[in-house]
């Protein structure tokens, strides 16, 4: 069995090849980055530390990488003949990916080998998204022939991987902590069998759980903290004024939750506390910067503290932690950052209100505009 793997960062190197090695996947990761692949042709193999001092390093072998901007014919070539497809490349390189990817099923021709390519992303609906750049790069008859023998099940992928040291290309930290979860609906042919992986009939609630809390908590976190000049999730996470805004965010989001999908009270509980020690993870330093990265996409309508704050005021509940994280998001000023940078222009050229219509999608006379436009103002 064969898994071509799109993006050998944090997530790739450090979950997603990692699982699907243990589970048996002959791996070639696709990547940008040359030096990345340069190293991994030249070792076959990557060390994966995990966070706690009670487990051991381990090894990642037998992969391979290919460089989607000089090996093209050989990444068409190799998905013509994989089982499996995954990215973790961020959503906005979907679109991207989705070139070699729609040449690539086309190179497949009549093969009855079913496909299935799984965007772990961190957004709603990711693999929906790349079928649909995928499709619309090939012919209504291709479409119409490939899409009896490809699925793209979504899914939800929870792991925090922070940015790694550049002592070793290669190897990568993570936390202990792990879930992937599919869409088994949406699954071409037998169910895919991956190590780790939890196959369910509705994704929605377990994508919103994770987004709506591992996230959203993680990026109020972040914004927070950037405000005051802290450097890490974790220090941040330690001064107690922005640990009682993430709290209470996270109380917010989880009555939302527990409204919508019907998750326990209970339950609910139990997965905030087990995401606050991870945020709290000693043996993890996660920068700032990468937590609150691509602030424009983090503030979009359905993502991680709008989409949240928007339901919650529909019915009735007010989201006073979430309206100052999105604020907090605001004042993301990180000049690497190229949606940081688009998004301090656009306030200082057009204003607060305008911006947040812009960036949000929210309608100029929302309830929730106001909100966040009175909050900066006492901010
Ligand atoms: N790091 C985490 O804690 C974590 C956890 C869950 C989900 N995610 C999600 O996983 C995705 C990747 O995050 P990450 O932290 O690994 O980021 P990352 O920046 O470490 O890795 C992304 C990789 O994609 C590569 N890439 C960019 N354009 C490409 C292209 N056109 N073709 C092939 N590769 C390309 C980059 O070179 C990079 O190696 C994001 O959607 C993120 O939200 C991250
Ligand atoms: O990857 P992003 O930019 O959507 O969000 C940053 C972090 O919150 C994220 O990478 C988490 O570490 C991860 O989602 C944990 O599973």
């Amino acid at each position: 069995m064969k898994a071509v793997h799109f993006g050998a960062g944090n997530i790739g190197r450090g979950f997603i090849g990692a699982l699907l090695r243990q589970s048996g996947y002959d791996v070639v990761f696709v990547d940008v980055d040359a030096r990345i692949i340069h190293e991994l042709n030249t070792r076959r193999a990557y060390e994966v530390k995990v966070a706690e001092q009670t487990v051991e390093p381990f090894t990642v072998e037998g992969i391979r990488g290919l460089n989607s901007r000089t090996d093209e014919p050989e990444v068409i070539e190799e998905i013509a003949s994989a089982d499996l497809i995954t990215t973790a490349v961020g959503v906005a390189v979907l679109k991207f990916v989705a070139a070699p990817i729609a040449a690539g099923l086309v190179a497949r021709k009549d093969s009855q080998t079913p496909l299935n390519i799984i965007a772990c992303e961190n957004a709603i609906g990711a693999s929906t998204m790349l079928q649909e750049y995928v499709r619309a790069l090939l012919t209504k008859e291709e479409w119409l022939r490939l899409k009896e023998r490809v699925g793209f099940p979504n899914a939800a992928v929870d792991r925090i991987v922070p940015n790694q040291g550049e002592r070793d290309l290669l190897s990568v930290t993570v936390e202990p902590y792990y879930e992937w979860v599919v869409d088994e609906t949406a699954i071409n042919g037998p169910a895919p069998s991956i190590h780790g992986v939890t196959y369910v009939k509705d994704l929605l609630p377990y994508i919103e759980r994770k987004l709506f809390t591992v996230n959203t908590g993680h990026a109020m976190t972040a914004y927070l903290g950037f405000k005051q000049g802290m450097k890490t999730i974790q220090e941040a996470i330690h001064d107690e004024p922005i640990a009682s805004r993430v709290r209470q965010a996270l109380s917010e989001t989880t009555a939302l939750l527990a409204d919508v999908h019907g998750f326990s009270e209970a339950e609910l509980r139990t997965y905030a506390e087990k995401i606050w020690l991870r945020f709290r993870n000693p043996h993890l330093s996660d920068r700032v910067e990468r937590v609150g990265r691509n602030p424009i996409r983090k503030l979009g309508y359905n993502d991680r503290l709008v989409k949240p704050a928007r339901l919650l005021l529909d019915r009735g509940y007010e989201p006073q932690a979430l309206v100052q994280g999105i604020v907090a998001a605001l004042a993301f000023d990180v000049s690497e950052d190229e949606e940081s940078v688009r998004l301090q222009k656009m306030l200082s050229e057009n204003g607060v209100e305008s911006t947040i219509v812009e960036v949000t999608g929210l309608k100029r006379d929302d309830e929730l505009v106001k909100r966040i436009v009175k909050s900066e103002m006492e901010d």
